[in-house]
């Protein structure tokens, strides 16, 4: 490298100058003087041997070498212990029970563990043995998507929760609502620690900010948690406030205390899984959305489920290829009985207009006689609520509400338009459910339809009876569209109820049987040419009735034509029904 220095400067200033730059860039430098032609002095830089002399600034220079240096080999070794986790007999105990280790798990998930890690040396001047106190937090790729991510350690007391490990918890939670990525909580843990409560139970900045944290969360970006274990007290929380909850058969438990608390409590003997298994869970309290048979099996489902959804509420859901439906839509008439009481699978129709693959019931076991169902249509998610004839008749029962008006809102949240297919003949009627809260829960699911205001398309399949047009997003819930099939029927009640309802006495009048049977029928008949398809879309109480092979075709156009439709709800705070 060469540099000229002013004029009148002396040779020995040149020398100075040049060592100084020749040690500092590792460069030979030719110093010029003025205008001078030849250079006043060379300077070579020094062997690499010479350069732990002095710094410009005068202080030492470290010497420097291409491997690690053995600072940085005992930082290695005392990462590689932390990273065994507990003791080996919990290990053991692990592999016994068909169990992952949790970095094994990690692994599993993500290729090779977490992109980076935060909190490794949780616990690292302390007696007590707990590396990473037990509760592994950092960030991950997953399936093409960055995540947040957190994980339990069960040989670390059982995966139990303290100070640290509530901390990095909570620093988690707290950086995904900075960042708006999604979190995913990968729990096996016995709750809070309870020979180690002081300190992070009652605190504000304790394991009760989860909960906290969980709700201001949610909503925002998605919450994903998978069980591996027992979830109890304190841990049995986040899968509940997580978004989607995937149960491992067998593997999984949850539960408000563990059995020997319940056994305490109220006398009752009862193991984990009876107490709080995955078909507990899945079947009949409705808080597992996915089983899976395995650890592999649940990591696949997670990973089919981040592909409906955006990172955030302010981002669109991927969309992918468009894909044709696993079955002929041209078979969608002969799918629906002409009879309106008689049984079909929904699923079968669901076949015939999502793309082949697609879709991903959740809670399928619970409130079966709705499907709630992520899928996508023409390469683009949408979130399916349909009634399901083949399950009590479809007819609406407060457990199948309550379930619908949960999925309605998280796709409402994610931006997921949403797709009713409706055949019911209304909510259930009974003494057993108004015990079980049918309006309760029936007011949510109208609601929820209510205040979704992502593009909504209801279609009339067949039958459409009493407050079910409400709750299906029928013409009053300002669907984007309201189409039928020519075997859609709208109507306050079904024709065999309105006619016993209204003409029960008049009836009874007719002493000749026969006669009374063919005047009944004859009612019947006049009722349903009232309510049908041809009826509804004369009177425009419906948009369209649409050819039933076409129906695919025209929800893509539809649901293409509304993206992004700005539907802003009354400025208020927030409603008051939950
Ligand atoms: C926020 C409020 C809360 O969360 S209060 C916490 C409520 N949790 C509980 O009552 C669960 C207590 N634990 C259990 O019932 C069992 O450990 C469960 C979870 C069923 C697992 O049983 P199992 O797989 O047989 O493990 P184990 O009992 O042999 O435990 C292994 C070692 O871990 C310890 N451990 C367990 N749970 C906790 C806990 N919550 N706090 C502190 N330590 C815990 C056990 O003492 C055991 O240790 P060691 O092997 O005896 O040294």
């Amino acid at each position: 490298m060469e540099i000229r220095i002013g004029e009148g400067a002396s040779d020995e200033e040149a020398r100075v100058i040049g060592s100084a730059l020749a040690e500092h860039t590792g460069t030979a430098i030719e110093v010029y003087v003025g205008d001078g032609d030849a250079p006043a002095t060379t300077a070579d830089p020094p062997a690499s041997d010479d350069r732990s002399a002095t710094n410009g600034a005068g202080g030492s220079r470290a010497s420097t070498t291409d491997g690690p240096t053995e600072r940085e080999e005992l930082l290695r070794e005392e990462i590689a212990d932390i990273e065994q986790g507990g003791p080996e007999k919990y290990k053991d105990r692990l592999d016994d029970q068909g169990k992952l280790f949790v970095r094994d798990r990690l692994d599993l998930w993500f290729d090779d563990g977490f992109a980076f890690e935060d909190g490794k040396f949780a616990n690292f001047d302390s007696e007590d043995q707990l590396p990473a106190d037990g509760l592994l937090t950092g960030a991950a790729e997953f399936e093409g998507r960055t995540l947040h991510a957190m994980a339990n350690d069960f040989t670390v007391k059982a995966g139990s929760m303290a100070g640290k490990g509530v901390e990095k918890f909570l620093r988690m939670q707290q950086r995904a609502l900075k960042t708006g990525k999604p979190v995913l909580y990968l729990m096996d843990s016995s709750g809070g620690r309870i020979d180690q409560q002081t300190g992070f139970f009652a605190n504000r900045e304790g394991i009760g900010k989860y909960y906290y944290n969980h709700s201001m969360l949610s909503g925002r970006v998605p919450q994903i948690c998978v069980l591996y274990g027992p979830c109890i007290a304190g841990a049995a929380y986040t899968p509940v406030f997580a978004d989607f909850t995937v149960m491992v058969e067998g593997m999984s438990a949850m539960a408000i205390a563990s059995p020997r608390m319940v056994e305490m409590v109220t006398g009752e003997e009862i193991d984990l899984q009876e107490l709080g298994g995955a078909q507990v869970h899945a079947a009949e309290s409705g808080s597992a959305d996915l089983v899976a048979e395995d650890e592999e099996h649940a990591r696949e489902l997670v990973a089919q489920l981040v592909t409906y959804l955006p990172d955030n509420s302010d981002e669109k859901p991927p969309r992918s290829d468009s894909r044709p439906p696993s079955r002929s839509p041209a078979g969608i008439d002969s799918v629906v009985p002409e009879r309106p009481n008689r049984g079909y699978d929904m699923h079968e129709l669901i076949d015939r207009v999502a793309d082949q693959g697609s879709v991903l019931e959740l809670r399928e076991q619970y409130g079966p006689e709705i499907v709630t169902a992520f899928s996508r249509i023409d390469g683009r998610p949408v979130g399916i609520v349909a009634n399901q004839p083949a399950q009590r008749a479809g007819a609406i029962f407060p457990d199948a509400a309550e379930k619908a008006a949960e999925f309605i809102w998280t796709c409402d949240a994610y931006n997921i338009p949403l797709l009713y297919l409706c055949d019911t003949p209304g909510f259930m009627a009974g003494s057993g459910v108004e015990k079980e809260g049918i309006l309760e829960q029936g007011k949510k699911m109208i609601y929820a339809t209510s205040s979704a205001t992502v593009p909504k398309q209801c279609v009339v399949v067949r039958k459409a009876y009493g407050a079910g047009i409400y709750a299906m997003s029928g013409p009053a819930y300002e669907p984007e569209s309201t189409l039928a099939l020519p075997s859609g029927e709208i109507a306050i009640m079904g024709p065999e109820a309105a006619i016993n309802a209204v003409y029960r006495n008049r009836l009874d009048d007719i002493e000749d049987d026969d006669e009374r049977a063919a005047r009944e029928a004859e009612l019947r008949e006049e009722y349903r040419e009232d309510i049908d398809a041809h009826r509804m879309a004369s009177e425009v109480v419906i948009d369209d009735i649409v050819p039933p092979s076409e129906l695919r075709e025209e929800l893509a156009a539809r649901f293409e034509f509304y993206e992004g439709i700005d539907k802003s709800l009354p400025d208020k705070k927030h409603g008051t029904i939950l």
